[in-house]
């Protein structure tokens, strides 16, 4: 089984994962998971601890001359912004550093409930482990995921559709890589080029405004075999664990998997793909309504999801909220925060995608070395052509 767990405050020294079940013999880099950090790190709308930070992952276990070994695989970055923070941190508080004490709730944020839940008279207890930061940890695990994956010939690609009020078109004959290049050539991850222009101006303008924007970002899988996840229970279905997956990243509140919402205003014979059959091709489609799930079971289509990222709590603009100790009303002002994060909500959403199809890959056809793994594959890829 492959699992994971992450570690560390926002303002911390470090973020530390360890994973268990990796398979051996996976080639892994630093610089491979440096790429997907620094893609994690960029996007128009970001704030001022973007240009503290540089990510890098360090191995301290389970790889040895660039393969996994099979062992637990434990993998840190830096906080950067650490030196900043160090007292602040080790005060937890208290006398001298009474003034940093957070007791002004944001609304958005985990602060009050999670000052109320845990019994905390510092938010700064609850805030720094709330942050996003923690998705720098989850890129770094998933991108695991996303090399175990193209070993086997599945690629994931992500980019955004919309920010605030701008949606982007997308074309029908655009293959992977093409909507892959398109989107890493976009500041904003948008393949397209004419809603990115739009979308910048209404980050701008949000910013001017002390505001903050969300929006909704599309992942595809590509190469995905049928037969991944279950109809038979609820927990292992392929949709819900992708949605669960999605819906664990800070600020998303809704996934869609295929045509989603817009589903429910259609009628069945717009929605759901007919069936061909093919010598060469085997059952396919020529529709993907589904979004390669059905039952909770991969059909063979492309994969694709999508999910919708609410605007960034932290707000220039002052909002209402009330002191936690004096129970007086104040207007929250900011020191510091990003106005619009979908770019970057977009690369945690292709690593956390990527950790759960690499965790059901494993669980269908299990091995314990890449090559076991791969020789399976390779046998259902057959098998499944002469059913
Ligand atoms: C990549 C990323 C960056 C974020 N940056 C900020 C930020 O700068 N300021 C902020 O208040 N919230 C930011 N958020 C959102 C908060 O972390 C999130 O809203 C908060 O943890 C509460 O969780 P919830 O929105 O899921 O309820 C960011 C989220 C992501 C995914
Ligand atoms: C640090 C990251 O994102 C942070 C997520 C975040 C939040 O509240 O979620 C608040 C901000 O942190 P700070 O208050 O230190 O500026 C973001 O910068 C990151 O993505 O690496």
């Amino acid at each position: 089984m492959l699992r994971f767990l992450t570690a560390g405050e926002s303002h911390g020294p470090v973020l530390t994962a360890i994973v268990e079940g990796m398979v051996s013999g996976l080639p892994i880099s630093a610089s491979y998971v440096n790429e997907q950090l620094a893609r994690r790190q960029g996007g128009y709308g970001r704030g001022g601890r973007m240009k503290i930070e540089k990510d890098q992952v360090q191995f301290l276990s389970g790889v040895r001359g660039g393969f996994t070994t099979g062992s637990p695989i434990t993998l840190q970055i830096s906080n950067r912004d650490w030196a900043n923070w160090s007292e602040i941190m080790a005060s937890g508080g208290e006398a001298k550093l009474t003034e940093r004490v957070v007791t002004r709730p944001r609304p958005g944020h985990a602060d009050l409930a999670g000052a109320i839940k845990y019994n905390q008279r510092d938010i700064r207890n609850i805030l720094e482990r709330a942050s996003a930061r923690e998705t720098a940890a989850r890129v770094a695990v998933g991108t695991l995921g996303r090399r175990l994956l193209e070993e086997m010939g599945i690629t994931i690609v992500g980019f955004v559709r919309r920010i605030g009020s701008v949606e982007a078109a997308l074309k029908d004959n655009w293959q992977a890589n093409e909507l892959k290049e398109k989107a890493n050539n976009s500041q904003l991850l948008c393949p397209d080029a004419s809603a990115e222009a739009a979308m910048m101006k209404e980050i701008d303008r949000a910013r001017e405004q002390g505001d903050s924007l969300g929006g909704v970002f599309e992942i595809h899988a590509y190469g995905v075999p049928i037969g991944l996840g279950s109809h038979v229970h609820w927990d292992r279905k392929l949709d819900s664990r992708l949605a669960g997956a999605l819906m664990g990243i800070q600020a998303i509140k809704g996934v869609e998997i295929g045509l989603g919402f817009t589903a429910a205003a259609l009628p069945g014979s717009q929605v759901h793909d007919e069936i061909f059959y093919s010598p060469d091709l085997g059952f396919y489609r020529r529709t993907n309504g589904a979004g390669g799930i059905e039952g909770g079971i991969s059909n063979g289509e492309p994969i694709v999801v999508r999910a919708a990222m609410k605007p960034i709590p932290t707000l220039y603009k002052p909002l209402l909220s009330v002191d936690i100790n004096s129970k007086e009303a104040f207007a929250a002002s900011v020191e510091r925060s990003d106005v619009c994060a979908v770019p970057a909500a977009c690369v945690v959403g292709e690593a956390v995608v990527s950790w759960e199809l690499a965790a059901v890959m494993l669980e269908k056809f299990g091995g314990d070395s890449l090559e076991e793994i791969k020789e399976r594959v390779k046998q259902w890829q057959l098998r499944i052509r002469q059913v």
